[in-house]
């Protein structure tokens, strides 16, 4: 029978989430890549911006409005935080709105103001199918805010811990990102010099903006208060995230349960693999797929549960979830045109 196609188009196409979600699109048979759209750079082919994606060299990038915009199935917004709302209200309930931003992610408003300033716009069902419950969330959906890649990676990376209760959830995260977490633009503390054989720390002491999100997300799994301590760090690799958790062992839960618990949860997830049991995650092991790779252990000196989590962020972090929802919302398989499969070396 003949289908007919996704019609989908992306505003911030000139940008690193919306060339991801192209890259991701541009394979498949059943979508059809509609309007892109830029800001700064409208007007310009996109063969100039993004030379990876080989068949849209020719396409040339339209403002970002609501003309440009509408006549789609579906619009991914690869948009900088705060400019989501005011497109979206303008697109119609019918049409199937991702935003890869964070503008819709957090659902308790004076966290927002107090993380990003200015009026909360609202919250949208979440994008991390992986959280019990939320697939059904996302099945049909018309809105949908995909998570930040830090939050991504620290709520799986702990989850099957909270939901057990094999922890006290009092966490602390320390996670690693590859520089494209940071957008295209050039920011001065991103260029080539600065990063190139350096790691260093930001937003440290509890200010960055994914502390509320991953805490939301693990508040949902306990009734326990939960605290999270996330120190983010910039390493010199353009993708991939890397982060560390732990948190107090509830006492008596051997490094054999905790990975039996985590093998468990995640049985029938179709991109999560808890590695065999004394491998740990890396990140080139995810780059370019939608997996997320996790380990667990107890260090019994010190009477903590240790778990890593490794994924890329512009792929399960951002543009492989925007497609992973999209399957969802429009009941197509949730697989469709992604891949758990990785690089190596
Ligand atoms: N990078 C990542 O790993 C992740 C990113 N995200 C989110 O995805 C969104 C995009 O991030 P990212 O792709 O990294 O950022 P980039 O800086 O790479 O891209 C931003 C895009 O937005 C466009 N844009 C900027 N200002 C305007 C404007 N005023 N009007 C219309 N378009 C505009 C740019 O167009 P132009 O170039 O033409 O100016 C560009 O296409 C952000 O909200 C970010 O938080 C989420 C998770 C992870
Ligand atoms: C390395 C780096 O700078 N990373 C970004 C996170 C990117 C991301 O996922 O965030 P949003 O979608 O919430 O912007 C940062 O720390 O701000």
């Amino acid at each position: 029978m003949h289908m007919s196609k996704v019609r989908i188009a992306v505003a911030g196409a000139s940008g690193y989430a919306g060339g991801e979600v192209l890259r991701l699109l541009l394979g498949r048979d059943d979508v059809e890549i509609g309007a892109l759209t830029g800001g700064s750079n409208a007007g310009e082919k996109l063969g100039v911006l993004q030379p990876h994606l080989v068949p849209l060299a020719d396409r040339v990038l339209e403002p970002t409005n609501a003309e440009t915009l509408a006549g789609h199935d579906v619009v991914f917004l690869g948009l900088p935080h705060g400019q989501s709302a005011a497109i979206a209200e303008q697109l119609g309930d019918d049409v199937v709105v991702i935003d890869c931003g964070a503008d819709f992610r957090l659902t308790d408003s004076a966290e927002w103001e107090k993380f990003y300033g200015g009026t909360h716009a609202g919250s949208w069902p979440y994008g991390l199918p992986e959280l019990p419950g939320q697939r059904a969330q996302l099945a049909g959906a018309k809105r949908i805010a995909v998570p930040g890649c830090y939050p991504t990676v620290s709520t799986l990376t702990l989850a099957p811990a909270v939901q057990a209760g094999l922890i006290t959830p009092d966490v602390v995260v320390v996670a690693a990102s590859g520089t494209s977490g940071a957008g295209k633009s050039l920011k001065a503390n991103l260029l080539g010099s600065e990063v190139m054989g350096n790691v260093s720390a930001y937003g440290v002491g509890g200010v960055h903006r994914h502390t509320p999100e991953i805490t939301q997300n693990l508040a949902l799994l306990t009734d326990d208060d939960v605290t999270v301590s996330f120190t983010p760090l910039l390493v010199p690799m353009p993708r991939g995230i890397l982060a560390t958790c732990s948190a107090p062992i509830t006492p008596g839960t051997t490094a054999e349960q905790a990975y039996e618990a985590y093998k468990g949860f995640y049985a029938d997830e179709p991109f999560v693999t808890v590695l065999p049991q004394g491998v740990w995650p890396q990140t080139k092991s995810v780059l370019g797929s939608n997996s997320v790779h996790l380990q667990v252990t107890v260090d019994e000196t010190a009477g903590r549960l240790v778990a890593v989590g490794a994924v890329d962020n512009l792929a399960k972090g951002t543009a492989g979830a925007a497609v992973q929802c999209m399957n969802l919302a429009l009941g197509l398989p949730e697989g469709t045109g992604l891949t758990t499969i990785g690089l190596a070396p």
